[in-house]
């Protein structure tokens, strides 16, 4: 371990992994010199102080009958937010070659977006967003989506909610994607920040991309995308805590599974069957791949108090909540699902905003599980 310095930051000892980049803070004096300084430990001091903000802010918890609520609507205040801000929100994200190579295996060199430059990756390696942005209810429009859908040949979707894949029904072969050799499944995909960039980089013609979200403005914006092509890509809308609902392929047949900030927003007793359900989607040998808020994280400590749910869950002034893990958590998780751990991190990036001489601490965790080759997985 690397001697805790006064301000709470150190450099990471000679020899660790740079997993995240290499701008390391080794003189406190030049914080202010970047935006970013990278695989930033804590102090002791400052890791209490974190704990004590939260026990703070969860101290009053929302009351029982807004908690049904946020749960029994939480796709609503999804839909609102994507019909604010649609798809200016979140940024797309390159990193995630560099982060993830699973995605694109036979990367095209000549694309532009396919090697990131670290200042890039600097730039979009997180998912940041309002905490309290305001919640405007907006009537759905459901036409949109279906005229996409008579454009697209796309399932409407009313159809994606409530048809089960006839392939399923049926027993049979094909299902869309069914002739594709590398199949990755997006899930929680919002407008596609993800998508987008994989079918951009990888120029591989045996790929297919499934993605989904239970927002339907969301997957209404993915599909009204002038880059999404229908030949390479199928977006439906899918709740991945309904047990009910049918992914549109048949188990075994993924090759990859991304989730990017998604399982956060579930509560957290919903988390072990929506893991193992994908799980069985994932051919073996296939991954599972997670980025996501980590204890501590500048998001949580942001917090008031009135805004947690439960422990390490609280409700944005926007209505979407949103859940801070540990390693050892996300590790149950994906273990009690049959999966084998390949890697579980924690990326913990100090960002500076120079203007304002403020200090960010950021606490993300990354993960890739893998389906063993011979198991009886679930
Ligand atoms: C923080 S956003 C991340 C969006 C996207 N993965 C990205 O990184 O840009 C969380 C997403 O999860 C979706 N989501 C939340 N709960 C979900 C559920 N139960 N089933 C499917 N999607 C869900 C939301 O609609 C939202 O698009």
């Amino acid at each position: 371990m690397a001697r805790p310095h006064p301000e709470g930051v150190h450099a990471v000892p000679n020899g660790k992994r740079e997993q995240f980049g290499s701008r390391f803070l080794s003189d406190p004096t030049r914080v202010f010199q970047h935006n970013a300084w990278d695989n930033v430990q804590w102090s002791e001091e400052q890791a209490a102080a974190a704990e004590k903000k939260v026990q703070e802010n969860s101290a009053q918890r929302v009351p029982q009958e807004k908690q049904v609520d946020y749960e029994l609507n939480a796709r609503k205040y999804w839909d609102d937010f994507y019909k604010i801000h649609e798809d200016g929100f979140f940024k797309d994200r390159h990193w995630l070659f560099t982060e993830f190579p699973e995605l694109a295996p036979s990367p095209n060199q000549n694309h532009p977006k396919s090697l990131p430059s670290e200042a890039k990756r600097r730039e979009t390696l997180e998912c940041d967003r309002s905490e309290d942005g305001p919640g405007l209810a907006v009537e759905q429009d459901m036409c949109l989506s279906n005229r996409v859908a008579e454009k697209t040949g796309a399932p409407s979707v009313e159809q994606s909610v409530t048809q089960k894949p006839s392939h399923l029904e049926q027993g049979a072969a094909e299902f869309p994607g069914s002739s594709a050799t590398y199949r990755i499944l997006e899930v929680g995909c919002g407008v596609g920040n993800t998508v987008f960039p994989i079918l951009q980089t990888n120029n591989d013609p045996g790929l297919f991309v499934y993605c989904c979200d239970f927002s339907s403005a969301a997957v209404e914006l993915v599909q009204t995308n002038p880059e999404y092509d229908p030949s390479r890509c199928l977006a439906f809308v899918h709740d991945l805590c309904d047990e009910e609902q049918s992914y549109p392929v048949p188990s075994d047949s993924l090759d990859v599974i991304v989730l990017i900030f998604v399982l956060s927003a579930i509560v957290p007793d919903k988390m072990q069957k929506a893991i193992s359900r994908l799980s069985q989607l994932l051919r073996p040998g296939g991954m599972m791949l997670l980025r996501d808020y980590g204890r501590y994280d500048m998001a949580q400590l942001r917090f008031r108090k009135g805004q947690c749910l439960s422990e390490h869950f609280y409700v944005r002034g926007d209505g979407t909540r949103v859940y801070f893990f540990t390693q050892d958590e996300l590790d149950t998780l994906f273990t009690a699902a049959g999966l084998e751990k390949v890697q579980n991190l924690v990326d913990r990036r100090l960002q500076v905003n120079r203007g304002k001489q403020l200090t960010m601490y950021r606490v993300w965790i990354q993960c890739k599980y893998r389906k063993p080759l011979l198991s009886g997985t679930g």
